[in-house]
């Protein structure tokens, strides 16, 4: 096999739908790519050690910050796999996922580097491949991550998921938006987990909590399933209610849930680890969802997006594990 002239990496960024904290204690969780926000790495030869450019870094690999620490690891794990040497190549990461906002940019940026390499080097990747090298990356960031974000990320579909069991596509006829509403407050995701775990060895009904969003997430896929807007909608603000209950949540993901009930949301919720990052809102179509969007802007989001629920492919990741 010839080595290419340029090889090209995608992957969307994630939403998790309802699931998150609980998915670490073995419960299910849906999450779904959002190819609208993205990153793309493009591997090219450079003669000489291996380079990297990113928004955090433009330098030899090998001489990085401790801020690209996860592809400091990834990409030599990726090379061993390859049997090549580190050096003859540079990578360029463009990407415009928010870094510590809940939509998954470690794993994300992980994903398109190993596809940009393994199509530079013209060879097949397979799916648990991919997912076994991001998870080398993701354990910096996240410690002992559930492997959702890396999952949902490289989809091209909704996933039910479960820690350490796989996942499975969710193929559905709801036809609603989400709008994703940024709290501009760095998420803490690693900091939300480990605080989280303290309390949990404490308090037994903080635990039947953990039980509540578990058997939340399945009534989720069943609404998803039936197309019930209304039932989810509600679903998903149990699960705020219970994921502020343990204190995962942050006064500004409150208040931004609480206009989206008040403009008529069908439901909203936090998503991801907490304590700053994203929030979503379910809504009944487009027009609605633009309309919230501009009202989460005026009540003090940094930015909003919007993800039809509508289960067709996401191209962004379609066709691209060869
Ligand atoms: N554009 C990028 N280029 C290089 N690394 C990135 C980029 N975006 C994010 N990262 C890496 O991911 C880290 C953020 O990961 P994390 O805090 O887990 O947030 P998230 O929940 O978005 O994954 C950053 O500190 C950086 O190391
Ligand atoms: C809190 C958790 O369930 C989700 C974290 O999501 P994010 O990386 O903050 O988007 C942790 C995990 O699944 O590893």
């Amino acid at each position: 096999m010839r080595d290419h002239e340029t090889g090209i990496g995608v992957s969307s960024s994630k939403i998790i739908l309802i699931g998150e904290h609980s998915v670490v204690y073995g419960k299910p969780a849906i999450a779904l790519p959002v190819p609208v926000v993205h990153a793309v790495t493009k591997t090219t030869r450079c003669l000489g050690l291996l380079r990297l450019q990113c928004s955090f870094y433009n330098g030899i690999l090998r001489d990085g910050t401790d801020q690209i620490a996860g592809l400091r690891t990834i990409i030599p794990a990726v090379l061993h796999v390859l049997k090549r040497p580190e050096k003859d190549i540079s990578i360029t990461i463009n990407s415009t996922i928010p870094a510590a906002r809940g939509m998954g940019s470690s794993a994300a940026v992980a994903i398109s580097v190993v596809r940009s390499l393994f199509n530079y080097f013209d060879t097949p990747l397979e799916r648990n491949v991919l997912l076994n090298l991001v998870g080398v990356s993701e354990n910096y960031f996240h410690g002992n991550p559930s492997g959702l974000d890396a999952a949902a990320a490289s989809s091209n579909h909704p996933i039910f998921f479960r820690k350490g069991k796989g996942m499975e596509w969710i193929h559905h006829k709801l036809r609603g938006c989400l709008v994703i509403a940024d709290s501009g407050i760095k998420g803490q995701t690693k900091r939300a987990v480990t605080a989280l775990k303290q309390r949990l060895m404490q308090s037994a009904p903080l635990q039947r909590k953990i039980n509540q969003l578990g058997v939340l997430t399945s009534n989720a896929r069943e609404a998803l399933e039936a197309a019930e807007e209304e039932v989810l909608g509600s679903i998903l603000l149990e699960a705020h209610r219970l994921l502020q209950e343990l204190g995962v949540s942050h006064p500004s993901l409150d208040h931004l849930v609480a206009v989206a009930m008040n403009d008529g949301a069908l439901g909203a919720k936090m998503t991801g680890g907490g304590c700053g990052g994203c929030m979503i809102a379910l809504v009944k179509d487009v027009r609605k969802a633009h309309d919230l969007a501009k009202k989460l802007m005026g009540a003090g989001a940094s930015k909003t997006w919007i993800q039809p629920l509508q289960g067709r492919d996401f191209p962004v990741n379609a066709g691209l594990l060869h």
